[in-house]
Parts: C-alpha cells; structure tokens; sequence
C-alpha cells in the first residue's frame, strides 16, 4: 500500500556524519519528508540541515528541542519517523522518548546492551508500534553474515576482526558483536581449545564474544568500516571481508527502514529482516 502523504522524518545527530548522509538522503526521496533535524553540538544551531549536509538549502534548522520535534512528529497526518545516529549512551532513552510519543525509531546507533533491546522490543511491543535497530546498514554485510553462517556448518575455528575510524566510540562494533550472535544461535561452541593459553598482555586474544567467538577491534584513521570473519580448519583458512569506502552505502538500507518501519507494530533488529 503507498502511502498518501510523504513520511516525517525527523534525523537525530543530524550533524553527525552518518546524519549528514540521512539527510541527504531523505531530501532526494519522494515518499519523504525531512520534518526535523536535532543535534546537541551548539556549533551547528540553527543552520540550515541542507545546508550542513551539502545538498542545498531545506530550510529545516538543527535544533536541540527534542522533544517538542518529537511531539510535531506525533501530530503530522502520516506515522513520523525518528531516525537515530547518535551514540551510545542516549540512544536507549531517546528511542524509549520516540515510542512514547508514537513516532517510529529507526535506529543506527550501536552500543546498546542485550538487555536495553529487550527493554525496547517490550516497550514497542506493549504500545504496538514499529521499532528497527539495524546495526549494520549495508546490504554487503548482510552478504557477508549469510556467508558466515553457511560456512560455520563446516568450521569450528572462527575469529572476527572489525576494524573503524578512531572516532568510534563503541567497541566492538555493533555489527561484530552481531555477527557472534548469528553464528553462536546455530547452537555450537567454536574454537574448542588445545592449550592452556596465557595473555602477557590483557587483550592479546581480543574480546570474548558468546560460544567462543573472538572479537578483535582496530581504531585507525584512514579507515572508515571494515570487517573480516576468518574460519580455520586443518590446512586451509577462509575468510570473509567486507569493506566500505563511503557512508552512501548505508542509504538504500536506511531508506527502506523509514518505508518499513511504519508498517509494523513491534520492535524488529536487523536488516535481514526487512530485505
Ligand atoms: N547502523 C549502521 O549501519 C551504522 C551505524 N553507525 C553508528 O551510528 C552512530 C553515529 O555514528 P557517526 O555518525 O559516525 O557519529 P558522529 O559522532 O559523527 O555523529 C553523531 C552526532 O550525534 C550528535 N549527538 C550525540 N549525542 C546526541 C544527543 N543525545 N542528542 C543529539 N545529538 C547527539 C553528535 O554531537 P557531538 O559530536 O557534539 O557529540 C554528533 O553530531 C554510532 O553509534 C555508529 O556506530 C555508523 C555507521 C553505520
Ligand atoms: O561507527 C561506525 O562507523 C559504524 N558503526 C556500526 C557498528 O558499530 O557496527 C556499523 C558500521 O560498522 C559503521
């Protein structure tokens, strides 16, 4: 069913640099509207959102007013949308704020605890309104994490290395962190071991993850977002690697979110999901 009226969609860390790219996204799509776009970095108050994201004036203010944006989302003819890329510690209350209002989260932000999702999931589920936390936007990484998975039915030795920017604040990466999680739900503990190990120095061997998994992070300018998943068995090594070059890429997946998370009523994580 098309919609009759373009989707609200108000960005939250619209400064950002992943806000930006929204931004510009949501200003080259028909079926949407940019309604909102609030920041809390007092440089960028009041400049135009368009403007700051490099596509032309919008005539649409950053604003630290989140709530108020919240409550004119609430009260537009269409179901509003609340597009999340802030950082960790105030993404849990800001979705929560969304949900109250009866505006739609779509959420990039990662960092978030297994039980703050599960917080949410109950939350959006009690007042039956559509919630996505995607951690990863890109349709490569949902490749990738297929491929993880088919070969985990044939290798017990896996380890993943996710390497970012050195502005990132969470580590290990949301995406990391679920790629352990798809793997170690097909019921099996990897990398069963054959000595007794001894790190002389804290965090040689990385983060462990759940079933065995290791997660090793990498912070480096010059880098924006790369994974590797690296199977080992007995004379051969196969490895899956995904890297990104631009943050266009993670567009397509957060323009199909804003469609579809106004069609659902309860809290849904992941893009494989959605696809
Ligand atoms: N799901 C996905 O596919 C992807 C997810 N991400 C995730 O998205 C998040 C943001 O990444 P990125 O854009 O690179 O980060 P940036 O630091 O570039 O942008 C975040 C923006 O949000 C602002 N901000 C932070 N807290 C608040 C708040 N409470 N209210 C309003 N504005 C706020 C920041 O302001 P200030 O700088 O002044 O604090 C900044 O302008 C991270 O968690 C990252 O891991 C990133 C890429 C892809
Ligand atoms: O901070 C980033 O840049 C990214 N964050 C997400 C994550 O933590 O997985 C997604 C992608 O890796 C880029």
């Amino acid at each position: 069913m098309t919609n009759q009226y373009p989707i609200p969609v108000v960005v939250n860390g619209a400064a950002g640099k992943m806000g930006r790219e929204v931004i510009k996204a949501v200003a080259g799509a028909s079926d949407m509207t940019l309604l909102g776009a609030i920041d809390h970095n007092p440089e960028v108050l009041d400049k135009d959102a368009g403007e700051l994201a490099g596509c032309g004036t919008l005539e649409v203010p950053i604003t630290n007013q989140f709530e108020p944006m919240l409550a004119m989302a609430a009260q537009e003819r269409q179901l509003g949308v609340m597009v999340d890329f802030t950082h960790p510690s105030t993404v849990y209350d800001s979705v929560r704020s969304a949900i109250a209002y009866g505006v739609r989260p779509v959420v990039g932000t990662t960092g978030m605890s297994t039980q703050q999702i599960q917080d949410l999931a109950e939350f959006a589920e009690k007042a039956s309104t559509g919630c996505l936390i995607i951690p990863n936007f890109s349709i490569g990484m949902v490749l990738l994490q297929q491929a993880a998975v088919q070969a985990s039915k044939y290798f017990d030795h896996v380890e993943i290395i996710e390497l970012h920017h050195n502005q990132k604040a969470d580590a290990p990466s949301g995406t990391a962190v679920q790629t352990a999680k798809l793997l170690a739900e097909l019921g099996k503990t990897y990398n069963p071991p054959l000595v007794k190990e001894e790190e002389k120095l804290a965090g040689a061997r990385g983060s462990l993850a759940e079933e065995g998994i290791r997660i090793h992070s990498v912070r480096l300018p010059g880098l924006i977002a790369h994974q590797e998943v690296i199977f080992g068995a007995a004379g051969q090594i196969y490895t899956l690697r995904h890297d990104t070059s631009d943050r266009a890429c993670y567009m397509p997946g957060v323009l199909l979110a804003i469609r579809q998370v106004t069609q659902l009523k309860s809290l849904v994580y992941g893009l494989e999901k959605i696809l």
